[in-house]
């Protein structure tokens, strides 16, 4: 008789921060022999995602977890109900050793669900402090891993584990060559790249555009915008845009002298181990829970970066932040190159699978 083939549940969406890693790890797990699932919901990044790899995707019921009162709150408590449902079904019918979680409400169902069959969960958190579904889903991993150091802070210390960031190696592998045919531009200029996070960051947008004469006197400017944020007419010589880029990102970070971008956790520690200084500009605590605002800060206080909060950005702070960096650059970069740590895929893959992560 055949043996029956290892199997584990990635999950996690929302958010691109919330998938990537999931999709990095998905090779990892087929090199060793086992075979890994998804479980996301029907209507989010992750299922364009995951659906573009091989492997299963199975569609849960997932609800909103809000931190205020709302009436839709009341309805989001049957969807999760559905959704640990639907994972039960699952997670009995694939039969897997365990649950990998990287976070976004859809996470927190299957978490419940592993509990509740005693399968063990590993959770991943890429923010220096715990968003609400890892926070509730901590509560039943056998293991949390972690990006930050300073994470080790905020969670009990039998369950964290240090890893550093998880990045695709092929970030760190881009050619000037390409990047200068992908945009037209030439060594002769600086070069700067604004990212705004997987979605685009409008008040971002909004500011370089804006200033878009004043700032391509000096510099060649690539524009990560985020889907359906391309706008007609403004392309030049020293402005290119580009909605959401793939494998072409490591070309154009490549060429790239500075960053500029909100402060997404995965896209900071790109930009760190390509060696480019930063100017962040997380998304505000008005919008959000602040985890850009923290990552941001640390950052700063490491000498990778410098910081503009949203609601103060104008040309003047940034062409002082600008000026700042430039006179820094050595030091900055100095800092950079001291960073150590991080993970390759498949040495989380192994991990996972070795009977260390079990104790
Ligand atoms: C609004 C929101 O909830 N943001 C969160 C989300 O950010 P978000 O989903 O934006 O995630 P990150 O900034 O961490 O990562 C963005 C990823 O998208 C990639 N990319 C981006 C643009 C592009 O054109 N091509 C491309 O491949 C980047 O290389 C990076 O790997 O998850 C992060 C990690 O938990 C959090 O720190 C952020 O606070």
């Amino acid at each position: 008789m055949e043996p029956k083939k290892r199997k584990v549940v990635l999950t996690g969406g929302g958010t691109v921060g919330h998938v990537m890693l999931n999709k990095l790890l998905i090779p990892g797990f087929i090199n060793r022999g086992i075979e890994p699932v998804y479980l996301g919901s029907k209507k989010g990044i992750e299922k364009e995602i995951i659906g573009a790899t091989s492997i299963k995707y199975y569609n849960i019921s997932s609800g909103k977890l809000r931190r205020y009162l709302s009436s839709e709150n009341f309805k989001d408590v049957f969807k999760v109900m559905k959704g640990i449902s639907d994972a039960r079904k699952v997670l009995k019918k694939e039969n897997v050793e365990f649950v990998f979680s990287k976070g976004g409400f859809v996470s927190v169902p299957v978490v419940l669900a592993a509990k509740s069959l005693g399968i063990p969960v590993y959770i991943h958190e890429s923010d220096i402090t715990p968003g609400l579904a890892n926070r509730i889903a901590g509560k039943f991993a056998t293991k949390i891993f972690v990006t930050f150091k300073r994470t080790l802070e905020y969670i009990p210390s039998d369950k964290a584990e240090y890893i550093g960031p998880v990045i695709r190696d092929e970030l760190k592998r881009g050619y000037s060559k390409i990047g200068y045919e992908l945009t037209g531009f030439t060594p002769d200029k600086p070069v700067m790249i604004v990212m705004g996070g997987s979605l685009g960051a409008r008040s971002i947008n909004q500011f370089i555009r804006n200033n878009l004469d004043e700032l391509t006197q000096e510099w060649q400017i690539i524009h990560l915008c985020g889907r359906g944020n391309y706008q007609e007419g403004l392309d030049r010589d020293n402005y290119k845009q580009f909605e959401f880029v793939k494998k072409e990102l490591p070309h154009l970070i490549t060429i790239s002298d500075i960053a500029v971008g909100r402060s997404g956790s995965n896209a900071i520690y790109e930009f760190l181990l390509n060696e480019k200084p930063m100017i962040l500009i997380p998304l505000p605590r008005s919008q959000s829970r602040g985890d850009q605002v923290e990552n941001a800060e640390y950052f700063k206080e490491k000498g990778y970066a410098e910081v503009i909060q949203d609601e103060a950005l104008d040309m003047e702070i940034f062409q002082e932040t600008l000026a700042r960096i430039d006179s820094n650059k050595e030091a900055i970069v100095d800092c950079m190159c001291k960073f150590e740590g991080g993970f390759k895929p498949q040495e989380l893959v192994d991990f996972l699978i070795s009977k260390e992560a079990h104790q």
